[in-house]
């Protein structure tokens, strides 16, 4: 080789270790932030941030473990992003209630489509406060009294076919898997009007392309783009990178599309009164009174323009579609950890299934009043999801610069809520591993913050589905218990081990159960 090839390699040699230099210093430029503040947090790396411990001791672990070392306040990053993470009650009003305006948006992760960028969970500011007032009235007492018919048609479809599964040789059956039927069955029903029949079908398609969009898994490449390099998802998206399996959401796509179709044509026009009804006539600004009352029962508050400007085409799609979506799987996931843990807790199970029969007897049909006098029932749905919430933290981005109790909080800051941190909280919580309705007893109320239990999230920003989610796992639960006594099995697994992203149990959580004698 001559000098001249020498110095070539030299100089492509000098080139590398100068973008290594400073790649290494743009990725750790931040990670002094909380050090020079004195506050607490585990110690970030390059390119992966704080987020070593979620690759090896996974989320959930990783997670309960935080709170208990470092405290109700402190740093993280992902990537090179810091996030305040605040488990302090005067902070969390702060954030999620009375600083409103300035934690209104959630970090979303979005593939830059006109469609992500429409979900609910992914619009901010006016855009969100006029979509999530449009879309409340569909939770209403009123329109949830009206699924009731679909919920007892899938309750009494769930605990039939949990029957059939137990007369066979094996009688073990997956919880996961049959709560999944049951969710999509209802949310078809009664969003959109379509009779999926999973429960009878567990093969039905609409649960294949559902469980292929939530079969993402920590190291997919959305996943590890959007927590390492989030900059990178728009030009992405450009070279036709999606986030979401493109044949799924295309199948979603398309039953969405066909409601809207069908409520457009519909003459009857009010006489629907689903959420792709409502979304429809939203969009064709005609807001009645009714709806309007509805949203202020909910505590949204209706704009005045609201009624001027109603939901885009676009919106109409993508949020019947993300209630397709949200509607299955986080429902379905608190419902088996239910089952599961009334087959572990014999005595919890005998005591809900006497208030059921106090309160329920031999009538066929449960009815919306009878669901809400059911106090122990709400305890243990309470109680799993204080041990399992779908969203182990929740977040807020700062959307100008504000400081709260002495805490400079910049504009784009992240703020991180642990909610199972919180739930796992010694002092919050004692004994916090044991799974104990009595918690949520009404004398133990006096004990507790608002705070203390967030499965749902806080605030104007809290989830639309809450009430919807909570009575369709009622309703199914009190169909089950009257015909079976859930019990374990050889195939039971206690404790649950959960993959690495959250509360998922890749081979299933499986159960068995005996018919009840009358
Ligand atoms: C057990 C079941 C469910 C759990 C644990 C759950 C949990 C959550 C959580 C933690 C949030 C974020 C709240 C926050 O940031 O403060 C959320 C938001 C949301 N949830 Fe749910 N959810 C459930 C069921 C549902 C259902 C059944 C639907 C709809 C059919 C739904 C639709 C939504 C939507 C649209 C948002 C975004 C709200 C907004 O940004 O304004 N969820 N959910």
């Amino acid at each position: 080789m001559n000098i001249l090839g020498v110095i070539q390699i030299a100089d492509w040699f000098l080139v590398v270790v100068c973008i290594g230099v400073a790649f290494y210093i743009w990725s750790t430029w931040t990670f002094n932030k909380f050090k020079d503040q004195g506050i607490p947090g585990p110690k970030p790396y390059p390119i992966v941030g704080t987020g070593l411990s979620f690759l090896i001791q996974g989320f959930i672990d990783s997670e309960k473990n935080r709170m208990r070392k470092y405290g109700n306040f402190y740093g993280t990053f992902m990537g090179r992003t810091p996030q305040w993470v605040i488990a302090r009650d005067e902070l969390l009003t702060e954030v999620l209630v009375k600083q409103f305006p300035c934690f209104g948006n959630r970090r979303a992760f979005s593939d830059g489509s006109e469609l992500v960028e429409s979900f609910l969970t992914v619009l901010v500011d006016e855009d969100w406060k006029r979509v999530r007032n449009l879309l409340t009235p569909t939770f209403s007492s009123g329109k949830l009294k009206m699924m009731m018919h679909q919920m007892n048609k899938c309750g009494a479809q769930l605990a039939e076919n949990i029957g059939q599964l137990t007369s066979k040789p094996d009688p073990a059956f997956d919880t996961k898997e049959v709560s999944g039927c049951y969710t999509m069955d209802v949310i078809g029903g009664t969003a959109f009007g379509v009779d999926v029949n999973s429960l009878k079908d567990p093969e039905s398609i609409f649960v294949k392309h559902a469980k292929k969009i939530f079969s993402f898994s920590l190291f997919s490449p959305f996943f590890l783009v959007a927590f390492f390099a989030p900059f990178l998802l728009k030009p992405l998206k450009k070279m036709g990178f999606q986030m979401f399996p493109k044949d799924s959401m295309n199948f979603f796509q398309e039953v969405t599309e066909e409601a809207i179709a069908q409520r457009k044509a519909n003459t009857n026009k009010g006489g629907n009164t689903d959420l792709i009804q409502l979304m429809v006539n939203a969009h064709n600004i005609d807001i009645t009174d009714e709806q309007k009352a509805e949203a202020t029962e909910y505590g949204a508050t209706y704009e005045k323009d609201t009624k001027e400007k109603g939901l885009k085409n676009v919106e109409i799609l993508a949020n019947g579609m993300l209630f397709f979506l949200a509607g299955y799987d986080t429902t379905a996931t608190m419902m088996s950890l239910l089952l599961y843990q009334l087959a572990i807790e014999q005595e919890v199970q005998e005591k809900l299934y006497n208030e059921i029969q106090d309160v329920i007897g031999d009538k066929e049909k449960v009815d919306y009043n009878d669901i809400m006098k059911l106090q122990y029932l709400d305890m243990c749905i309470n109680e799993t999801l204080r041990m399992y919430p779908a969203a182990p933290i929740i977040d807020r981005i700062c959307s100008r610069d504000v400081t709260i109790n002495g805490i400079e909080f910049k504009k784009g800051d992240v703020v991180v809520i642990p909610v199972l941190g919180i739930h796992f909280d010694e002092k919050r919580w004692p004994n916090p591993e044991v799974f104990n309705p009595e918690r949520f007893a009404p004398e133990e109320k006096k004990n507790h913050g608002p705070f203390d239990w967030m499965p749902f999230g806080y605030g104007p920003r809290n989830c639309v589905g809450m009430r919807l989610a909570l009575l369709e796992a009622k309703v199914a639960t009190v169909h089950v218990l009257r015909k079976h006594r859930l019990v374990t099995c050889e195939k039971t697994k206690t404790p649950l081990k959960f993959d690495k992203i959250g509360f998922r149990v890749k081979a299933g959580i499986w159960i068995s159960a005996e018919p009840r004698e009358n």
